[in-house]
């Protein structure tokens, strides 16, 4: 037997041993899932028998259960592809207690729908709607727990859609999700790659494309749809297009990619929210939501944000919106850190509600883990 041959020999007893102790941890494994799976079910009769209207999602107990992961990795996993893992097992173990319907903004292969998978996991059912305002509908009406909306992209800045849908419902926001957003260029298989001469994709990711557009395709007619998905879609079936869209969109339409990540800022990315219908109790780090109409005079602006400076209170947001009512009149969209349950957080909601015409606080949800 040469060297060779014996070092063959090694390693194959070696894999063969590797692999018996895969399978026993696998083994293990599978007893603790089953094991933390019939807890949930527990969990579901507990939270029945203190209320028939129990809600068994828990957003601020995940976010908590995440966080625990990722700081008990021990690697070699990152701590977020541990925390992925066990998103999924969460997900799995919440459908036994309940499963949870979702509706976000699609079709099929939106980036909002990649958001709803990130944040719920596999085992949610998700219910694809045509518009913003529909997901508000849908979860108003009871037809799904929860809907999935996209509120602001770090390029192009706030969805208005969203932001007027918050002023007339009695929603509240849940939880919010932040996706790394990577555009690629996408053709069907039978398109003449360089007779392009139409690219499709929601007005939003052309815009986060624009400098790559003019260098590659500056001839190219651009033409905005109504998600980037619907994009994907239509150039299934024609020869001279494509359309700029996301993976999820690349894989559902089978699509090949002509250009990767041709987004114009390397870090671009979208915040959804998850709106339903029941406040979230604290989970230690959370943000709040609220929108407000000022009073129509001077300095009311600075009279209504200066509560928020005055107890230290980190205000990450502000958007200002025509309001409905009354010409010129606006309202506030604001966000800051921290919970309406906390004792400074109340304190400063107080002074504000006194100052606004009108306050609504839209929700305290945690801040997004993953
Ligand atoms: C098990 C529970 O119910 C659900 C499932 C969870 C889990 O699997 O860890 C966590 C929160 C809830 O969404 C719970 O509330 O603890």
């Amino acid at each position: 037997m040469n060297d060779h041959s014996r070092d063959e020999q090694h390693d194959e007893s070696d894999l063969e041993q590797l692999r018996q102790r895969i399978d026993h941890i696998d083994s293990e494994l599978i007893r603790l899932i089953s094991e933390r799976a019939q807890c949930a079910q527990v969990v579901a009769r507990v939270k029945l028998a203190e209320d028939p209207q129990a809600l068994f999602y828990r957003p601020e107990r995940e976010a908590q259960v995440l966080k625990r992961v990722m700081a008990l990795n021990p690697g070699p996993l990152p701590g977020e592809e541990l925390a992925r893992l066990f998103r999924e097992m969460m997900s799995a173990c919440l459908a036994l207690e309940q499963p949870i319907r979702v509706a976000y903004l699609g079709p099929e292969g939106t980036f909002t729908q990649q958001a709803a998978l990130k944040h719920f996991g596999d085992s949610a059912v998700d219910v694809p709607l045509p518009a913003i305002d529909e997901v508000f509908r849908e979860v108003e009406a009871g037809s799904a727990h929860y809907g999935v909306v996209p509120v602001e992209n770090s390029t192009e800045g706030v969805v208005n859609n969203t932001l007027d849908s918050f002023m007339d419902t009695s929603l509240r926001i849940c939880g919010e999700v932040v996706l790394r957003i990577h555009h690629h260029l996408l053709v069907g298989e039978n398109t003449r790659r360089d007779r392009v001469s139409r690219i499709y994709s929601h007005a939003q990711s052309l815009a986060q494309c624009r400098k790559w557009l003019d260098a590659h395709y500056p001839h190219a007619e651009r033409v905005a749809v109504s998600s980037n998905a619907e994009a994907a879609r239509l150039v299934r079936s024609e020869w001279h297009s494509a359309a700029i869209a996301g993976d999820m969109a690349a894989r559902r339409y089978e699509l090949e990619h002509l250009a990767e990540k041709i987004e114009d800022l390397p870090d671009n990315s979208t915040r959804f929210l998850i709106i339903g219908n029941h406040d979230v109790p604290p989970s230690g780090e959370d943000k709040t939501s609220l929108v407000a109409a000022m009073r129509n005079q001077p300095g009311a602006l600075h009279d209504l944000l200066e509560p928020f400076h005055r107890h230290r209170i980190d205000m990450t947001r502000l958007e200002s919106r025509p309001s409905r009512h009354g010409v010129w009149n606006y309202v506030f969209f604001i966000d800051f850190k921290g919970h309406q349950d906390d004792p400074l957080v109340r304190a400063a909601l107080e002074e504000v509600r006194l100052r606004a015409a009108e306050i609504r606080v839209l929700g305290s949800y945690p801040v997004g883990v993953l």
